[in-house]
């Protein structure tokens, strides 16, 4: 509570110095930030180039109507709370603005109390709504875990650790679904900015327009829909950590806008030419290849020299065997409590499938099979029939190159060899062995 009091920003609007001075003076000394502006044409000028969290506005301002200054400052600053200060003639023109947005009202003369009272009523609102907003973030993204008995795992896992507290921009990179996403939410909850918002940019969902307003906000009339100012992404996350998700897709004409930020923190909205601050870390992920890329002139160089301060790569699952049944037992007992089903475990068969499975998809690929099999599985264990895995991915269909020895890759290839032969003497021909040598590896390796 006391950090969210203290971190307010708060801007005074009245035409009269002598309250602009007591008003700044009571919340100053509660440690909020504070700007005044006497009149409706600075405050607009004040609210282009500074972000408030609330906004103590005078409906008497000179020759200005309060209203209208009300309803512009709810399009320029959509998210700000503005309590009206009126005189108490004209209570019933505070009403009418709380009926056009306003979120409160005070009473001139006003003690110091009510002011303070007022300023923490309606900040602790605007913490609400920006926690419930990060929230609803979070519960779309239930929690990351980071847990391994895979040694390549285990080193990267390590690795990330160490790199977590530092401010150090990290690049991840690994196969689609080798949990990119997780490990960079883990990676923000393991950093000192953890208490802060982890925001994500979906890059290929965006086009180069739609990119830079979602990542720097835009003002008012900036194009075409613009309706009201937005803050933008980069805002939402000062503080904390912005994941820019398939950082390959990013837009070739912003990435310098993008470089700009990262080197100096510095951006504009879409329209308008005030020149912000946000405190962003930032990581990104990709499976692609970043370095092709910078060669083909598809992504800057100096763009991916500022994103790849650290690189963490992701094991492709097939080669974190170790985790295989962790995850998919984790992922079972999830998903049976969801769908009410009766599944508990998996028949030794099915083990034996999966662990022998190459996963291409890697573990979204392993969440959807689970996901699927505890669906249509109507008794105790999994079955194999219930996993569906593609038979070319199988170890029946071993690859050159896996982890496995030289005698169960001839085993294997001996056995397709024949399958797929019309007679003994075709296959001893394709193996390049005479007959009755294959003869005898049929009966030595027990074809
Ligand atoms: N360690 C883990 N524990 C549980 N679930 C995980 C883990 N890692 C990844 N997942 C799940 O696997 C799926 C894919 O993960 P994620 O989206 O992070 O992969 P990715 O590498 O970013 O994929 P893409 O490259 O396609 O964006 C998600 O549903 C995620 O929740």
């Amino acid at each position: 509570m006391e950090a969210a009091q203290n971190s307010g920003r708060v801007l005074l609007v009245d035409d009269e110095p002598a309250i602009l001075r007591t008003f700044r003076y009571c919340l100053e000394d509660e440690g909020y930030q504070v700007a005044t502006a006497a009149s409706a044409m600075q405050a607009e000028s004040v609210l282009q180039s500074q972000v408030f969290d609330l906004c103590f506005l005078d409906l008497r301002l000179g020759e200005d109507n309060g209203l209208d200054v009300m309803a512009k400052m709810r399009v320029i600053a959509p998210w700000m709370r503005v309590v009206i200060v009126t005189a108490h003639s004209a209570v019933d023109t505070a009403v009418d603005a709380m009926q056009a947005g306003a979120a409160d009202y005070l009473v001139k003369p006003c003690s110091p109390d009510q002011l303070r009272m007022a300023a923490i009523k309606q900040l602790e609102m605007r913490q609400m709504a920006a926690r419930l907003e990060q929230l609803e973030g979070e519960v779309k993204q239930p929690q990351a875990r980071a847990e391994s008995q895979s040694p390549e795992m285990m080193a990267v896992l390590e690795t990330a650790r160490q790199v977590a507290t530092t401010d150090a921009n990290i690049l991840i990179l690994g196969e689609s679904g080798t949990g990119k996403g997780e490990l960079a939410r883990v990676i923000h909850g393991w950093s000192r900015r953890a208490k802060k918002a982890c925001v994500t940019i979906n890059c290929p969902s965006l086009t180069a327009e739609l990119m830079e307003s979602e990542l720097f906000g835009h003002s008012k009339g900036a194009f075409t829909g613009a309706s009201e100012n937005t803050l933008g992404r980069v805002n939402q996350a000062d503080g904390g950590t912005l994941f820019l998700d398939e950082i390959g897709d990013f837009p070739l004409t912003l990435q310098p806008k993008l470089l700009r930020f990262i080197q100096d923190k510095e951006y504009e909205r879409v329209g308008d030419p005030v020149t912000r601050r946000a405190d962003v870390r930032i990581l990104a992920a990709t499976n692609l290849d970043l370095a092709e890329m910078v060669k083909e002139g598809r992504f800057r160089e100096d763009l991916l020299y500022r994103l790849n301060v650290i690189t963490l790569t992701l094991p492709p699952l097939r080669d974190r065997r170790d985790d295989i049944m962790t995850l998919a037992e984790r992922f079972l007992a999830g998903f049976v409590k969801d769908y009410a089903r009766p599944a508990t475990g998996f028949s030794a068969e099915a083990r034996e499938a999966m662990l022998g499975y190459r996963w291409p998809g890697n573990i979204r690929e392993l969440r959807n099979v689970i996901e699927r099999a505890s669906i249509i599985c109507g008794e105790e264990l999994v079955q194999v029939s219930h996993l569906g895995l593609s038979a070319a991915d199988t170890s029946s269909a071993p690859r050159v190159g896996a982890e496995l020895s030289l005698e169960a890759l001839e085993k294997a290839h001996i056995a397709a060899v024949l399958a797929s032969s019309p007679t003994l003497d075709h296959a001893a021909k394709t193996l390049g062995i005479d007959a009755s040598t294959l003869y005898r590896k049929r009966k030595q390796l027990g074809l």
